[in-house]
């Protein structure tokens, strides 16, 4: 199990403050809905945890350890609403995955012929996980559909066994019948391997159904945090009214409460 841990996170595109001062902790093993509306600094933040945003200042830390401190693979993964950006799309999808493997058994001195066979095993094993055939693993990403194509990115993210994994609006592009087939794998698969997750969404039904403790940001700021219910349904800043009173049955939940 681990943890994420974001201490005074800044991150400016010139002179215009995306990202203000954010501490945040996904505690072990547990997800955290980053919710706000558009524009508010939701991706921007996800970003600056993997080191794809112009952070100014600010810590990311995993299981205590400081990111850029650490040697080797990044133990952040970060999987993207458009699944055509996370993988090469010159490339298998089946070599997509062996290329983000975090390498194991056997050795740099076994036979290559082992290595290859030993390898190919690994990424079948990642692509069933994820509820693909392996047998699509030799196909390149234009050939899947966009949900199935989601599931080979998240196949990926997790062959480099991440400590943490940042998912940003993944299932938004997804028609919404696909989209409930993702959201449960990706909820089973959190809490079978036990990473800590950062989930950024739009979607406050699907945060509820997913996230132990919510985050909503507003320009650039976090405005509140909690566990997901007492969020969701005792909301104390207006911002976070105004996002629930745009969903019905999350309004009416709260009304009743
Ligand atoms: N590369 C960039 N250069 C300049 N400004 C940017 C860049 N990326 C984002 N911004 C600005 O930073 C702010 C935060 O954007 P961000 O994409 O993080 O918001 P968001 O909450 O994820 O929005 P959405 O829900 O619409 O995706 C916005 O005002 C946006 O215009």
């Amino acid at each position: 199990m681990s943890s994420l841990e974001l201490r005074g996170i800044t991150v400016r595109y010139g002179r215009f403050t995306a990202v203000e001062n954010v501490d945040l902790l996904v505690p072990e093993g547990t997800v955290t809905g980053l919710v706000g509306g558009s524009g508010s600094g939701k991706s921007t933040l996800g970003r600056a945890v993997v080191g794809l945003a112009p952070t100014q200042s600010g810590r990311v830390l995993v299981d205590g350890t400081e990111v850029a401190r650490r040697r080797g693979r990044s133990p952040v993964q970060l999987v993207f609403q458009n699944s055509y950006a996370s993988l090469d799309p010159r490339m298998t999808v089946g070599a997509s995955v062996a290329e983000a493997l975090s390498g194991g058994a056997p050795g740099r001195r076994a036979p290559a012929r082992e290595r290859r066979a030993a390898r190919d095993a690994e990424v079948a094993r990642y692509l069933e996980l994820v509820g693909i055939d392996p047998a699509r693993g030799a196909r390149t990403p234009d050939a899947l559909s966009g949900g199935q194509r989601q599931r080979v990115a998240l196949a990926r993210a997790l062959a480099a066994r991440p400590a943490v994994l940042i998912a940003d609006e993944i299932t938004s592009a997804l028609d919404v019948s696909v989209q409930g087939a993702v959201l449960n794998l990706l909820r089973r698969l959190q809490r079978e391997l036990g990473f800590a997750m950062l989930f950024i969404s739009h979607n406050l039904a699907v945060v509820r159904y997913l996230c132990d403790q919510v985050a909503v940001m507003d320009g650039g700021q976090l405005v509140e945090r909690g566990p997901t219910g007492r969020v969701l349904e005792h909301p104390e800043h207006p911002v976070t009214r105004d996002l629930i009173s745009c969903v019905p049955d999350l309004a009416l939940a709260e009304e009743a409460s």
